[in-house]
């Protein structure tokens, strides 16, 4: 099986992460007080920038104590039901077998944002509070205002990012165990523009390994970061419309620093926007849903079903596209249009509240749960929407209120709107609950 080189070579135990010694030490202490029974702090939060092995420390910290990872990824963290829902668990002592104890592990806390998930922090307090396991959090930038009386909860732990050597080590073995043909100016210059992200490093040494089958500084340019494109969702989205191969497809979404879920939706608001064949748009879908499925079973199940998603949303989309088999094949250019589940993160809480409605009555329509119908049905709900406007509003009983939403919806995107998304970098970063908990952090996700 392939599996991403970010999840096939992440460190299992505390002694094989590199570096990062006082960061250990410290994490270890914490959980020896707690299994003591004198815990010295409740809950640790660990920041640093991308790539720094928070995530991994936190994963190898519960495999080194044989405790149960309770992961929340991103977007669980920003949401309120969730961190309840974890915080209730966490709250009775003892596991259901009573063998194992629980580390429970928040990902990127500073994704949240304190007006639109109202009530996210005070849970997570809450949670630190009442819980009878240690609590660890992992966040890039720790400092904003709204995250003050979280600061004030925890013990802070810098993780500072991996030098030069510690990041050369990690190459040099992956290249040692793939049999791979690596340059010493060819790691020096992934080094060089990793800057010492190490999960940005190891995926540009995959991508440049699986273009050119060597790892030279001449090939590892070609790969080399552009940190505008590559947080950018319209160009993930419009190189993997684009390629021509499986493998460009492919890199096009290993490299992308935007989060999983997030870049399905944006797929998924793209795909008809793109392709112009029924059948097309038919296969890719197809593609697109079955990698939601493996990224919940990456999440839920192992992390190794994630390398599935990545080849479905990367290359099963951009294959879809028939025409692309002919030698005559041109790339077409399309506006592409912001997720509109997205926008309506932005949108006051009153249209949030509209929103809430019309998935209530789609639930109990479809007898599915809010959430899944958030997540999974929403986005295709709303593309339906545009075609059968008359007979959905009759079906669910819309109100006035709720048709003139989704009219505002599925009509012209605001284009103020989009450019104000457009510097919002909290909702581009790749979460690894994507692949870090995975991948995170995505997928993260975040989060490998
Ligand atoms: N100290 C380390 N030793 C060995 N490998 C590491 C180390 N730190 C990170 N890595 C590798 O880099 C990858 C990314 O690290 P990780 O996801 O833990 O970073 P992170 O700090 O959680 O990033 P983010 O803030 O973006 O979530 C890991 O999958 C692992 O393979």
């Amino acid at each position: 099986m392939t599996l991403p080189w970010i999840i096939k070579y992440r460190p299992k135990t505390l002694v094989e992460v590199e570096n990062q010694d006082d960061v250990k030490e410290e994490l270890k202490k914490w959980i020896s007080s707690w299994l003591s029974g004198k815990p010295e702090n409740k809950a640790v939060l660990l920041y640093g920038p991308p790539g720094s092995g928070k995530t991994t420390i936190a994963q190898a910290l519960a495999h080194d104590f044989n405790l149960e990872l309770m992961e929340m990824n991103a977007s669980d963290a920003r949401n309120i039901t969730a961190i309840k829902n974890i915080a209730e668990k966490a709250a009775i002592s003892g596991s259901l077998f009573g063998i194992k104890g629980k580390l429970i592990f928040l990902d990127e806390v500073d994704g949240i944002n304190s007006r639109e998930d109202m009530g996210a922090i005070p849970a997570i307090l809450e949670l630190i509070r009442e819980s009878k396991y240690p609590v660890l959090m992992a966040a890039n930038d720790p400092w904003d205002p709204s995250l003050r009386e979280l600061r004030n909860a925890v013990k802070m732990i810098e993780v500072k990012k991996l030098g030069k050597y510690a990041l050369r080590r990690i190459l040099q073995n992956i290249c040692k165990a793939e049999k791979l043909q690596c340059t010493d100016d060819g790691i020096d210059e992934i080094i060089n523009v990793s800057d010492g992200d190490s999960r940005y490093a190891i995926n540009l040494l995959e991508a440049t390994a699986e273009g050119f089958r060597k790892v030279t500084a001449e090939y590892v340019k070609e790969f080399a970061r552009r940190k505008d494109t590559e947080l950018d969702p319209f160009e993930t989205v419009r190189n993997v419309f684009w390629a021509k191969y499986v493998w460009q497809a492919k890199n096009a979404v290993t490299s992308s620093q935007v989060d999983y879920e997030l870049l399905m939706r944006w797929f998924s608001e793209n795909i008809p926007i793109q392709y112009d064949n029924f059948e097309d748009v038919y296969r890719a879908y197809d593609a697109l849903s079955r990698a939601s499925l493996f990224l919940s079973r990456a999440k839920t199940v192992s992390w190794d079903f994630l390398s599935y998603t990545f080849d479905l949303m990367g290359p099963g989309v951009a294959m879809a596209e028939k025409e692309k088999q002919s030698t005559n094949w041109k790339a077409k250019w399309r506006k592409y249009q912001f997720p509109q589940t997205i926008q309506m993160l932005f949108k006051s809480k009153s249209n949030r509240d509209t929103r809430d409605k019309i998935i209530e009555k789609i639930a109990a329509n479809i007898h599915s749960s809010q959430d899944k119908v958030l997540n999974d049905v929403y986005p295709e709900f709303l593309i339906f929407y545009r075609k059968y406007k008359d007979e959905i509003a009759k079906y669910l009983d819309l109100s006035p209120n709720e048709v003139e939403f989704l009219n505002t919806l599925t009509g012209e995107s605001n284009k103020s709107e989009n450019e104000e998304l457009k510097t919002n970098k909290t909702y581009y970063k790749r979460s690894y609950s994507s692949t870090g908990s995975n991948t995170r952090k995505r997928y993260s996700r975040k989060k490998t």
